[in-house]
């Protein structure tokens, strides 16, 4: 295959992908951004972690909080526990990189914070660790998962929300998870400073 036709088939892939995602994410996009509001609203915090491609995810996701998504609005409340490399190695090296995400979450966690949790397998260990430590610290999970939703997909309680892309590349689960990064911050402005129309 020439590398147009390449190039081709990945948007196609992409958009074949969302489009298969569309109606079965929709009302858990809805529910997720019903619990992030609450959280928001009620004071708390939304912290966020994945790894590699989905850390970038979880940082993309603090900073539209910290700073803007598409208006003039206050600063919202967010931390990705993905950016402190002392901290990071830290634990890594005289623990183990599965508690990288759980010992920051055990120190910042509160009771009505919001997790974020990221992984497109649902099976990197540190988020399952992370999870079990939002679960320990009363926080609600919102999982952005793919494939059969892992190991993490059987940890979530009643509360949590997955948001699961029915898909089996890691890349086109990412490209999905991005979408639906934009689709949150895009309700969460509307619900807590209104619709702009
Ligand atoms: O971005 C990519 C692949 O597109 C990679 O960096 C990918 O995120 C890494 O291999 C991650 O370690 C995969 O972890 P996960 O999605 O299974 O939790
Ligand atoms: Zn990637």
């Amino acid at each position: 295959m020439d590398m147009q036709s390449r190039i081709r088939q990945l948007f196609l892939d992409s958009i074949e992908t969302k489009r298969q995602a569309t109606e079965v994410l929709i009302p858990h996009i809805e529910m997720a951004s019903q619990v992030m509001v609450n959280a928001l609203l009620s004071e708390c915090k939304i912290l966020a972690c994945g790894n590699g491609g989905s850390a970038g995810d979880a940082q993309h996701f603090s900073s539209e909080l910290l700073n803007r998504f598409e208006r003039e609005r206050p600063s919202l409340p967010a931390v990705a526990l993905t950016t402190d490399s002392s901290t990071i190695t830290s634990i890594a090296n005289d623990y183990s990189y599965n508690e990288v995400f759980s010992k920051q979450i055990r120190a910042l966690g509160q009771p009505g914070d919001v997790l974020l949790a990221i992984s497109t397998s649902g099976n990197s260990g540190n988020v399952i660790q992370a999870i079990q430590a939002a679960h320990d610290r009363e926080m609600t999970v919102v999982a952005l998962t793919g494939r059969d939703g892992g190991n993490m997909a059987s940890l979530l309680l009643p509360e949590d929300v997955e948001i699961r892309v029915p898909a089996r590349s890691t890349a086109r689960i990412q490209e999905v998870h991005l979408l639906v990064i934009h689709c949150l911050c895009d309700l969460i402005d509307r619900q807590l400073f209104g619709s702009e129309e």
